[in-house]
């Protein structure tokens, strides 16, 4: 076990299921601080559609100082059908794309490690999904989501902008990844088409050339790679690639883990203090019943004490216990099974403190 910590963890429990998923990480933080000596001060802040309604902005400035204050920030959901009049001018959605931008987190990491005891959860072949250890980092403070907006009664747009800086950063991010990982780095872009993806393509050519010329480097367009994600998980190590096409992506790849309620994510800037949230989103058809997976949550909780906190070896055991879970069949409905959020919470507490004993 390491040094004891003292963090400060900005709790952003959001819409949706967001609570029922957030009270989960927030018991799991308590047994690993039991189990570890450690004090976690939990900070909880209002942010998406809770916020409107409390405070009438998707991020107030206190939710955005809180966050900046922390050492990491832990995130379950935001966005629902309440405030999705499409005529809305304050949406939930925003509060987290400002805290994203807001917090310089330029790169979001999403891990898609599929366990064996999940293949009969997949739509895919056991055979193909043997070996799937990818990541996928997506650039998370640009192209079509930060460009200019225009919506008029009869015309809408979205800019798509990138910077050779911005492109640069993240490669390099993505590249960094795929050295210490298998050696493998994928740029996927609409190269064919969008200017934005021949400069990100130019840009990211010449920096591996320069600095990653150890790394095995493919480029694949988006719309193949939609494909290929199906037809050839297993070839694919780090995936790098714009905004827009990472964010579906990585729900498309969620099905090789089996659920949505299994992807986890981190995003990074320069310094340690990162942002932590499931992939998916408030699940609205389900919230308030209970039926929320909290694994991705989770596992998101255990990317944020090995990434922002340095805490490896309690990430390694939250990581164990919720592996030993899924392998026992101890897994909500989406995955075939009968627990509900808190229970599956409750059992990977259990596990926790057996594999820390
Ligand atoms: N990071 C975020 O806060 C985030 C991410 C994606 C979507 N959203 C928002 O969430 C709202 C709903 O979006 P959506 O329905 O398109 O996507 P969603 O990810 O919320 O749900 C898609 C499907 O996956 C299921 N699902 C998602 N998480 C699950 C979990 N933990 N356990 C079991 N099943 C789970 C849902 O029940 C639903 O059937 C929208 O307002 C959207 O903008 C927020
Ligand atoms: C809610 C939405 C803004 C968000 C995104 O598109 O980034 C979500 O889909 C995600 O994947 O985190
Ligand atoms: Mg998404």
């Amino acid at each position: 076990m390491q040094a004891k910590r003292v963090a400060t963890i900005a709790i952003l429990a959001g819409d949706g299921i967001g609570p029922e998923i957030m009270a989960e990480a927030e018991a799991a933080l308590g047994e690993i601080a039991a189990v570890g000596g450690h004090r976690f001060d939990l900070v909880r802040r209002p942010i998406g559609g809770a916020a409107i309604d409390a405070l009438g902005c998707p991020l107030p400035s206190e939710t955005l100082t809180t966050c900046r204050q922390a050492d990491a920030v832990l995130l379950g959901a935001v966005g629902g059908p309440r405030w999705d009049k499409v005529d809305s001018k304050i949406r939930p959605e925003q509060g987290l794309l400002g805290l994203r931008s807001g917090l310089g987190l330029f790169a979001n990491l999403r891990p898609v490690t599929p366990h064996p005891a999940l293949f009969g959860a997949s739509p895919l072949k056991p055979e193909k999904l043997e070996g799937v250890d990818l990541v996928v980092v997506r650039e998370l403070t640009g192209g079509l989501y930060f460009g200019r907006k225009l919506e008029l009664p009869d015309q809408a747009e979205d800019v798509c902008t990138y910077t050779v800086a911005e492109i640069e950063r993240v490669v390099r991010r993505a590249g960094d990844l795929a050295r210490a990982r298998r050696g493998k780095l994928t740029l996927v872009d609409k190269a064919n088409v969008l200017a934005t993806s021949r400069l990100w393509r130019r840009v990211a050519e010449d920096l591996v050339r320069r600095e990653y010329a150890d790394l095995d480097y493919e480029v694949v367009l988006v719309d193949a790679m939609a494909m290929h994600l199906l037809s050839r998980p297993t070839d694919f190590d780090v995936i790098v690639t714009e905004n827009l096409f990472g964010d579906i992506l990585t729900d498309e790849a969620a099905m090789l883990a089996g659920s949505m309620g299994l992807l986890p994510s981190a995003s990074l800037g320069e310094g340690s203090r990162g942002l932590f949230e499931p992939i998916h989103g408030s699940a609205p058809d389900i919230a308030g019943q209970q039926l929320a997976n909290p694994m991705a949550m989770l596992l998101s909780v255990a990317m944020m004490l090995r990434l922002s906190l340095g805490l490896d070896d309690e990430a390694g055991l939250l990581e164990q216990a919720v592996w030993d879970c899924v392998s026992e069949g101890q897994v909500t409905r989406d995955l075939g099974g009968s627990l509900s959020t808190g229970e599956a919470g409750a059992a990977v507490r259990s596990r926790l403190s057996q594999v820390a004993a």
